[in-house]
């Protein structure tokens, strides 16, 4: 992992013309999950297909230090033994998430009401991010949390031993913040409720229902209303874990900007929570073909034929859809300067509380490239080039952001003078075939 002082490998991307078959790694959000909520079953849940990024393989350490038995038995392929709902037993030693966001809030989220303390911590990146928004609402089920000012990790949280049932309307859309909430809400006796204004990732909900949970969501006048249930017994599982969209990305966006390309992504999720990038980029014209719709772990996908899109148009990102594409902003932003025209994103200020400040990067790394930016606290504009228009020839910072990373190596492929990244690191914690699998369609990364 990266941020811990050493030097770091610069990688640089051109490319030919992009083909064959992109099969990216299993999702993210989903493979957390899976770990965790297997580890608050009782008996042995089978895993396949889970992401081996670092960030997953972090939390698969968590589980371990809080007592659940988690096994690799070949490439995708887990089970976790696990403890039960209130069953983790104290940690002896701090538990790093490292660039986690989705691993420390939701583990925090199964502590919050379990009557033992844990402290967490992160690399660079993550202590820098805001915890507030999980310990707030942790709090009313009776939760003390001890972090640095700002409430930043290092953190201790402190299980409530008698903990309270909570009815919290969030005030961010976040999956993490509701997916705390409803972790703990697990553990309190009596209905706990999560209220969201703005639809997100609907993972957590879909696998407590799969593991046996109580829970109901209703639409009203003040959103989705999540009702859980909490101490209810859950049922091991077998998950089969889909494929990444938010890694999907990349490729089929390398693929809309560089020339003669064609290729095919298979098993890409439509659920409606994840797939507004998919949207947006049909909006924009770009060549895609949804072929194949079925369901596959559970969420419905499709398989995507992506060609080389020349006449792109910027738009204006309908506000309402960030939730949806939230991690996607980065490549949409790079796709938008190989459009022509203004494209327009409002409404992304949780950009800057990623990995690192998303709108910043984007917009710096994007301006040596030679590309003209507007930028606000809670918007990006991006004024497109056309195809093949980007001079390029910079080298970006990558601030211990993957999507970054990932975002200016595709920019790269297109460019009229190759792009390097300073820091190309930290793609193992979502993406760790990223090069490999870009260089088989016809990139050429390169180290050095
Ligand atoms: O719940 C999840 O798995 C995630 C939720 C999103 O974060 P927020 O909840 O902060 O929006 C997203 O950015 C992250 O990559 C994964
Ligand atoms: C924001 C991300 O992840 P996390 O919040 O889990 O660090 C991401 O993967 O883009």
């Amino acid at each position: 992992m990266s941020g811990h002082g050493e030097a770091q490998p610069m990688i640089s991307a051109k490319s030919g013309p992009l083909s064959g078959v992109a099969a990216v790694p299993g999702d993210k959000s989903i493979s957390h999950r899976a770990l965790i909520f297997g580890a608050m079953a009782v008996g042995e849940t089978k895993i396949t297909g889970l992401l081996e990024g670092q960030d997953v393989i972090d939390t698969a350490k968590a589980m371990q230090a809080f007592g659940a038995t988690v096994t690799r038995h070949g490439e995708g392929a887990w089970s976790v033994h696990g403890v039960g709902v209130g069953g983790f037993s104290e940690p002896a030693d701090v538990i790093d998430c490292g660039n986690s966001g989705t691993g420390v809030r939701l583990i925090m989220g199964t502590v919050a009401t379990t009557p033992i303390s844990a402290t967490f911590t992160g690399d660079a990146s993550l202590r820098k991010r805001p915890m507030g928004r999980v310990t707030d609402p942790l709090s009313l089920f009776g939760t003390q949390a001890y972090g640095r000012k700002g409430g930043r990790l290092p953190m201790t949280v402190v299980g409530a031993a008698n903990p309270v049932p909570v009815r919290y309307a969030l005030p961010v859309a976040s999956a993490q913040v509701k997916s705390a909430i409803l972790l703990a809400g697990l553990n309190a006796p009596g209905e706990t409720v999560v209220i969201e204004r703005e639809p997100t990732r609907d993972h957590s909900e879909r696998m407590l229902l799969g593991f046996g949970a109580e829970l109901n969501v209703e639409q009203t006048h003040e959103g989705h209303v999540i009702t859980l249930l909490g101490r209810p017994e859950l049922r091991p599982q077998t998950v089969a874990v889909p494929r990444d969209p938010s890694s999907a990305a990349f490729p089929t966006c390398a693929a809309l900007i560089v020339e003669g390309s064609d290729i095919r992504v298979p098993g890409v999720s439509q659920n409606l929570t994840r797939n507004g990038l998919y949207l947006t980029l049909v909006e924009m014209g770009a060549l895609i073909e949804f072929e194949n719709p079925r369901t596959e772990g559970g969420e419905p996908v499709a398989d995507l034929r992506v060609r080389f899109s020349p006449d792109m148009k910027g738009i204006e990102v309908p506000e309402e859809r960030a939730p949806s594409m939230i991690d996607e902003y980065p490549i949409l932003s790079v796709v938008a300067a190989f459009a022509t025209g203004k494209t327009v994103m409002r409404g992304v200020k949780e950009l800057r509380v990623k990995e690192s400040d998303r709108i910043d990067a984007m917009a710096r790394g994007l301006e040596a490239c030679g590309v003209t930016i507007e930028e606000e606290e809670d918007v990006l504009i991006v004024h497109g080039m056309g195809a093949g228009g980007m001079p390029g020839g910079a080298t970006c910072a990558t601030h211990l952001d993957h999507r970054i990373a990932m975002s200016f190596l595709i920019a790269g492929m297109a460019s009229k003078k190759e792009i390097s990244v300073d820091d190309g690191s930290p793609i193992v914690t979502s993406f760790p075939i990223f090069e490999g699998l870009m260089n088989g369609l016809g990139a050429s990364i390169r180290r050095g």
